[in-house]
């Protein structure tokens, strides 16, 4: 047996003489067997374009837009994989995958992912928007749906109807000048939110906090590194960690003074009815130094908020309240200055229910058929927020692919309004569309169609939203007759549109308005 085990060795010895690479006819084959073994164990994502190593798809950043992404779904289909980085994202873009995400596993994806801007600008996430599910998103919730987003609070706010009168009225002063509605729209969503958040319209106030989202605006879109690669974090080059600290702190000195301002005016008892109460002072309602959250059902018992619950929550109006409804306004606007025959329809809708005597009000909408197909119209083509961030809080699956713990999960609704399976002639704005197929609501219970999102994670604002946005283009193309300027042709009205949160039309639509109805407008 020894002579055997020698006989062996030396053979082995002077095969490895003359051939040295024999030790490699050996390795391979297991190298092989254990890399084969590990692509079979390995959980299958969704189809995707190929990633480099380490950096994965962040070549492709700039393709991270709803056009973008719908144009890898026409490659990859409803369901595809990219890699930034350290982060896994899936995109879904067709309803199906679509009702996976927000329907039969929401709880899976009702998270919200945060990047370093998003985590020190949403104090370390103490609002709604971005905090993750669970308990104090809850009650957040709770809080906001019942006393901040009602649609009988909104009725009951004058500021709705007294800046949608205002707008009439500045156009009224413009009868046969160009009027840009881009700009006079932007005026009026933001002149509504900023009431309903202060109570006051003060001009100095709208300007400084304007400038202030604005720059929350960009250090949210902002690309940094560290949120990819996260030990490449110190690196930054751009200078953005200074600047979110700076933003952060302009956002504090700004709120703060108004939150000081309310609780003295508390103190002396002025606000306690809820009419004249701003949303500060019904946030202040609540306001403790310590946060207890639980789930009881008794919200003024359960939950107290900190300073900067309320700062968060102020913030998320204002992002979620001004250029959601402005853009939608101009986007309905600019469809149908460019479809004469859906605007002379609408018109005449109008006359027919209100009659040329006075403005639309509220108990007219819901008589308006063809308007409503309008809104929905627009609402398809143009979601204003056409990307639903989420993120999954633990390993799942969707259609057998796997999609793992805290990697981001992005609805395309932008493109799923635009699919040819699920929509005829998906390009063209055609609102008598919705006359006949069963495409009712925006409550999100169709996929095919999710402009506010849908489930647990949808917009808590939607009433709000949409009743700003009907009663605002109910009044613009009830009280005036619009043209196009300089023999503009309808065709020519450029529908471009620029990626951010919102996606808002790339040049303004400017229009020439001329008065409709017999009485005053101002
Ligand atoms: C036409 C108007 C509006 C549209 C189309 C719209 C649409 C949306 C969408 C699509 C979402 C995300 C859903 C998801 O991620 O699954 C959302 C979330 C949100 N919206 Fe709106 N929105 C509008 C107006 C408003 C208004 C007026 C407010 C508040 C005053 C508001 C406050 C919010 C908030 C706070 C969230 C985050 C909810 C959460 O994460 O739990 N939105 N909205």
């Amino acid at each position: 047996m020894k002579e055997i085990i020698q006989n062996n060795t030396y053979s082995l010895l002077e095969t490895l003489e003359t051939n040295p690479m024999m030790p490699l006819y050996f390795i391979l084959p297991i190298i092989s067997f254990f890399f084969i073994l590990s692509r079979f164990s390995q959980k299958k994502f969704p189809p995707g374009p190929k990633g480099w190593p380490l950096i994965g798809n962040m070549m492709m950043m700039d393709q991270l837009t709803h056009r973008g992404l719908t144009k890898l779904a026409q490659k990859y289909g409803g369901i595809l994989h990219l890699k930034m980085g350290y982060l896994h994202m899936t995109v879904v873009s067709s309803p199906t995958e679509a009702r996976q995400v927000l329907q039969l596993q929401d709880t899976v994806f009702a998270n919200r992912p945060a990047t370093i801007a998003v985590k020190y600008l949403s104090y370390d996430r103490a609002d709604m928007a971005f905090a993750n599910y669970g308990p104090f998103w809850r009650q957040m919730r709770k809080l906001c749906v019942m006393k901040l987003f009602s649609r009988r609070r909104a009725e009951s706010w004058d500021s709705i109807r007294d800046e949608v009168d205002s707008m009439t009225r500045i156009v009224a002063t413009s009868t046969g000048l160009s009027v840009n509605i881009g700009e006079l729209v932007f005026g009026l969503t933001k002149n509504i939110t900023y009431r309903a958040a202060f109570g006051t319209c003060s001009d100095g106030g709208q300007d400084e906090l304007l400038n202030i989202m604005q720059e929350f605006s960009k250090l949210f879109g902002a690309f940094n590194l560290g949120d990819f690669i996260p030990w490449l974090g110190w690196a930054d080059p751009q200078g953005l960690n200074t600047r979110i600290v700076n933003a952060r702190a302009s956002l504090d000195s700004f709120i703060d003074s108004i939150i000081d301002d309310h609780i003295q005016r508390k103190k002396a008892n002025n606000y306690d009815n809820e009419v004249d109460s701003d949303m500060v002072d019904e946030l202040l309602d609540f306001y403790g130094e310590e946060t207890k959250v639980n789930d009881s059902d008794d919200l003024q018992n359960a939950l107290r908020l900190t300073r900067d619950n309320i700062k968060g929550i102020i913030m998320d109006v204002i992002f979620g309240g001004i250029e959601t409804v402005a853009s939608a306004i101009e986007w309905a606007m600019a469809e149908l200055m460019k479809s004469p025959e859906d605007l002379k329809m609408v018109q005449q809708e109008l006359a027919n229910i209100v009659g040329i005597q006075r403005k639309v009000e509220e108990t007219d909408i819901e008589k308006l058929i063809f308007f409503k197909c309008c809104i929905k119209e627009t609402l398809r083509l143009h979601p204003p927020i056409p990307l639903l961030i989420h993120e999954a809080a633990k390993d799942a699956a969707i259609n057998d692919h796997y999609i793992p713990a805290r990697s981001r999960v992005i609805v395309n609704v932008w493109a799923i309004g635009r699919d040819k399976n699920s929509w005829e002639d998906p390009e063209s704005f055609k609102p008598s569309r919705f006359l006949k197929e069963c495409v009712a609501d925006f409550k999100g219970g169709n996929f095919d169609f999710l402009p506010f999102g849908s489930g647990r994670r949808s917009c808590p604002g939607m009433q709000l939203g949409l009743y700003a946005f009907e009663m605002a283009l109910a009044n613009l193309l009830h009280c005036f007759t619009w043209e196009l300027p300089d023999g503009m042709k309808p065709s020519e009205v450029e529908m471009d549109d620029v990626f951010g949160l919102t996606a808002p039309k790339a040049t303004r639509l400017v229009v020439v308005p001329t008065p409709r109805l017999f009485c005053p407008l101002y």
